[in-house]
């Protein structure tokens, strides 16, 4: 992971505030974030962090404000232009792994049968510490080994922006850290990561960190 990577990105909120179902979740939370930065989405819980997370995923729809990718206006979007920029740019990191247990786990990195033998494959394997394990199938591996698939697939694709919900909850200390050395080599090499997280050691290792305390009504 020597080279930078992905495409410069800018995601600029201005005074985003979301409702469901005739709650407020948050209100006014203006902030940019670019490429090389690692960001934390902090609060207690239920103040909306993942909400928060799915917005900027162009997942969640935002009451009022702006959401601008690269200066566009993400309100403008229609699902086709979504699904193209999830597709080219974005990876998504869950915390319960979001993995296909009875698939390789070669086959959950590149979600394509073809590209699961692939040198680059192999190396990104290498580079997550998972060498060797490319034909076991997911079911096998421990909880920080799946996260470490969840990763992978963002140093494949070259991703541009990687969300992550809790990455590091369920894992121990060891993996935890593993994790947290892995993102944030990605956001060296120029992704913007943005975590919703309650981890401490997590959050001091992010160069922003966004609080949702003080965005509630
Ligand atoms: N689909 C939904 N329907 C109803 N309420 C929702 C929905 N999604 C989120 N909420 C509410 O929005 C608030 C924020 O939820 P969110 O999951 O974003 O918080 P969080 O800060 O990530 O919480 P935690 O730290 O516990 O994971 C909560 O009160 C939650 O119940």
């Amino acid at each position: 992971m020597s080279k930078k990577w992905g495409v410069k990105m800018e995601i600029k909120m201005n005074s985003i505030s979301v409702v469901i179902k005739g709650k407020r979740i948050f209100s006014n939370i203006t902030d940019t974030m670019n490429s090389g930065d690692m960001v934390a989405l902090t609060g207690s819980s239920g103040c909306g962090k993942t909400t928060l997370l799915n917005c900027l995923g162009l997942i969640q729809p935002i009451e009022s404000g702006s959401i601008l990718i690269n200066g566009k206006d993400t309100s403008k979007w229609n699902d086709k232009d979504k699904t193209k920029f999830w597709h080219k740019y974005a990876t998504f990191i869950y915390q319960d792994y979001g993995i296909i247990e009875d698939e390789t786990v070669a086959y959950n990195i590149t979600l394509d049968k073809s590209k699961a033998k692939s040198k680059a494959v192999k190396n990104i394997l290498d580079k997550v510490g998972l060498n060797g394990r490319d034909s076991e199938l997911a079911i096998v591996l421990s909880g920080g080994e799946k996260q470490r698939i969840g990763i992978a697939r963002a140093i494949l694709k070259n991703a541009s922006i990687i969300y992550a919900d809790e990455p590091t909850a369920s894992l121990d200390s060891e993996n935890r850290q593993i994790v947290i050395s892995l993102l944030k080599e990605c956001a060296s090499n120029g992704a913007i990561v943005i975590l919703a997280t309650h981890d401490d050691r997590l959050v001091s290792e992010c160069n922003k960190v966004i609080s949702l305390n003080k965005n509630r009504n």
